[in-house]
This record gives structure tokens, sequence and C-alpha cells, in this order.
């Protein structure tokens, strides 16, 4: 007699954390991913930063940079979540036609997709400024930061809204949590 032997396939998803710089993305999504791999869920962050240091190397922060950017995190974070794993997203994605042609990617591959607005206004996160970009382009050392003298086109519908500046991190992160419940998505 054949034995067909049980495999356990692991939901996958994106989760795309989008915002201003130090809204509080990449934190949550650490946070969040510890949360995830404690349980013993597959995850992976997706950062910007380290993106750009290698499969984005040379791309820079113009609209068709940040364009094309975006749209090769959106390729692999499909490919990882297609493949059971929860990829979390931190990444400004400032331009709406770029978060729409990644969620199209998923709808088309039939992949859960989650879009996350980790909307701190700017006042908070002029001042947190963990980077210190905002103090350079205040003086004049720096062009083109996202939510100052470049565009951040907010979500309109995103699945959830994050106001960071009243919550802690872990209020935050399990804010994303319950979301991926309430969707079946862990
Ligand atoms: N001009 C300008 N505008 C916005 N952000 C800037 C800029 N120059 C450098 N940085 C830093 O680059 C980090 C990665 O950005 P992303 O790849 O997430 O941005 S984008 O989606 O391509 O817009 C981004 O990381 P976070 O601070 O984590 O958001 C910024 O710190
Ligand atoms: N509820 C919160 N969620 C996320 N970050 C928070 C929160 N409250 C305060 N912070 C702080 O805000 C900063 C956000 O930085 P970071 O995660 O690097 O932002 P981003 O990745 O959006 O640029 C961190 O110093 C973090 O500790």
């Amino acid at each position: 007699m054949t034995e067909i032997q049980e495999t356990h396939v692991t939901t996958g998803a994106t989760v795309w954390l989008t915002g201003l710089p130090s809204a509080g993305k990449t934190t949550i999504a650490y946070e969040l991913a510890g949360r995830l791999s404690a349980e013993g869920h597959r995850v992976e962050v997706l950062d910007g930063d380290e993106i750009r240091e290698f499969l984005s190397a040379g791309l820079g922060f113009s609209r068709a940079d940040r364009h094309t950017h975006v749209q090769r995190i959106g390729f692999l974070a499909d490919l990882l979540a297609r493949n059971g794993v929860k990829a979390l997203v931190p990444v400004i994605a400032p331009y709406a036609d770029s978060r729409e042609a990644v969620r199209t990617r998923h709808r088309v591959n039939a992949t859960p997709y989650l879009e996350v607005h980790v909307a701190t206004p700017v006042e908070v996160c002029s001042v947190r400024d963990v980077k210190g970009l905002y103090a350079k382009q205040a003086a004049g050392e720096l062009t083109g930061l996202t939510g100052v003298d470049d565009p951040y086109e907010e979500p309109v519908s995103p699945d959830l809204r994050i106001e960071s500046h009243h919550q802690t991190v872990q209020e935050s992160a399990a804010a994303v949590y319950a979301l991926l419940s309430e969707r079946g998505l862990i």
C-alpha cells in the first residue's frame, strides 16, 4: 500500500509597511517577525536599506528608481509568500501606482497581500529622525526627502492604519498580528 505523506503547507503572505522615514516601519516589522518566528512561522524581513545594498544597488531616490526598487521587492515578496513565508516589507514606497502594481502582482498570483500604513505624522518623524535625514534636509545637505521635499502619496484604503505616535512598539506589532489572524493567515 502506498503511504501518502501529509505535508503541512503554511500560509504565506506579504505585509507591506509603508510610511515616512522614521515612521516605525522597520521597528514594527522586526517586532512582529520575532513574535511570528517564535511561534514557528517562516518569516523574512525585506528591508529597503538592505535591498538597496545588493538587489537595488545603483538605484537612487528619483521617482523612476523608487518605482523599480519597489517592483523588485514586490516580486521577491510575492515569491516568498507563495512559498509559505510571511514576507514583511518595511519600505517607504511613496507612490500609489507603484504600490498598486505590487498589489496587482499578488492578486494575479492569488498571494495574500496586506498593506499597512504606518501613519506617523511628519512632525513626529522629524523629531525621531533615526538616521538624521530630517536634520540633513533642514541643513540643506540633502534634497528629495520623502514627506518633506519629495512626495508621499498616502494610501487611501490600507488594510490597516497604525498611529505609532499613540502606541508602544508592542501594541503596533500586535495590531498587525491581529490583522493577520483576522484574515486567517496565522
Ligand atoms: N531622499 C530620501 N527619501 C527617503 N528616504 C531616504 C532618502 N535618502 C535616504 N533615505 C533612506 O533610505 C531608506 C530606504 O528607503 P526605501 O527603500 O524604503 O525607500 S523607497 O521606497 O525607495 O522610497 C529609508 O529608510 P527608512 O528611514 O527606514 O524609511 C531612508 O532612511
Ligand atoms: N509604536 C511604535 N512603533 C514603531 N516605532 C516606534 C513606536 N513608538 C516609537 N517608535 C520609535 O520610532 C522609531 C522608528 O524608527 P524606524 O523603525 O527605523 O522607522 P522607519 O523604518 O519607518 O524609518 C524607533 O526609534 C522606534 O523605537
